[in-house]
């Protein structure tokens, strides 16, 4: 029989993954970018900006947690709609522990009632974590609203009330805590990277989180991005071609704007991202491309990275 003891002397390291879970718009990706310290997740006041189940990881000498961030609980129009919804149920079953996020800015709605449903009764450890507690006028009330929503969970359940974008201390408190519980497991990730995302995909949600916070009306939600090359010149300087994909010729142009103004906008705000983060130079090429129908198109799904 093989000893799977470990060797004397080696530490006993503990990992596990944590789902962030929420409907749209409650400061998920805030949180995610929080505890890492660094930006792995695109975030924009527009609901539902993530799409994708982003993974960040955040390793200590003998702990690495791997969070899955979830595209916002909502009711599906389309096919990347019912995609986004079933990232998160199948986020919800191969984790070792959920953190629920919820607004206190606002008593739940039916979107909370849905994700709620979704997290009462898994027989894992549940954080709900009340966020936006700068802005909101009664944390309080509006927390225990949120908590009731949970009466009858049997399983671990612990509240925190915090500012994902304010209060790094009740954030840390927080990380420390999930930390805590993490199952012995060797680490899922080498030690040092902050995500699982390829630099490429990573770009690709700067550019698409800029173009979200200009782009007007259903215009946010028909655009997807990818980044194509990235050459890195001897001097330093991060060479990147990228493309905003839209469904019609007509949206092209709304995206480029009078006399390119919007599309030039668009790629300064990300290049200055992107030269934040990288610590780097940057040159960002971007281009406006159609593939008719995207969001509907399993094929054009797969092919942007929604897979
Ligand atoms: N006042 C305040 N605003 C916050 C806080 N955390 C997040 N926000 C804002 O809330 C908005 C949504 O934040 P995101 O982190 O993108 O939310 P999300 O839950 O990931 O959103 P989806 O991608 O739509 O699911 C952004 O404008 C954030 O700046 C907070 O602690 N206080």
């Amino acid at each position: 029989m093989t000893d799977l003891s470990p060797t004397p002397g080696e530490p006993q390291t503990h990992s596990g993954f944590v789902a962030i879970v929420g409907k749209p718009n409650v400061g998920k990706s805030t949180l995610l970018n929080a505890f890492l310290g660094t930006k792995v997740a695109p975030t924009s006041p527009r609901p539902q900006t993530t799409r994708r189940g982003v993974r960040g990881i955040y390793t200590t000498a003998d702990r690495q947690l791997v969070f899955v961030d979830t595209p916002g609980v909502h009711k599906p129009k389309d096919a990347l709609g019912k995609y986004m919804n079933s990232e998160v149920h199948s986020a919800l079953a191969d984790v070792d522990a959920v953190v629920w996020v919820v607004d206190l800015r606002h008593p739940p709605t039916d979107e909370d009632r849905l994700v709620a449903n979704q997290v009462r009764d898994l027989p894992k450890p549940l954080f709900l974590v009340g966020n936006k507690t700068d802005a909101a006028k009664y944390p309080d009330e509006a927390m225990k609203l949120y908590a009731a929503l949970l009466e009858g969970r049997t399983a671990d359940l612990s509240e925190t009330t915090l500012s994902a974008q304010n209060n790094t201390g009740g954030v840390m408190a927080l990380r420390e805590q999930i930390l805590d519980l993490l199952p012995e497991n060797p680490f899922f990730y080498p030690q040092g990277g902050a995500s699982d995302q390829s630099r490429e995909m990573w770009a690709a949600e700067i550019i698409r989180e800029e173009a979200m916070k200009k782009l007007r009306d259903e215009l946010p939600y028909a655009v997807a991005t990818r980044v194509n090359t990235w050459t890195e010149r001897q001097d330093g300087l991060q060479r990147i071609e990228g493309e905003i994909v839209v469904e019609k010729n007509a949206h092209k142009g709304m995206v480029i704007g009078a006399g390119g103004k919007q599309l030039r906008e668009i790629g300064q705000a990300a290049r200055k991202q992107l030269e934040v983060f990288l610590n780097r130079k940057v040159y960002l090429g971007l281009e406006v491309i159609v593939i008719p129908g995207w969001r509907e198109d399993e094929e054009a799904l797969r092919e942007l990275g929604y897979e």
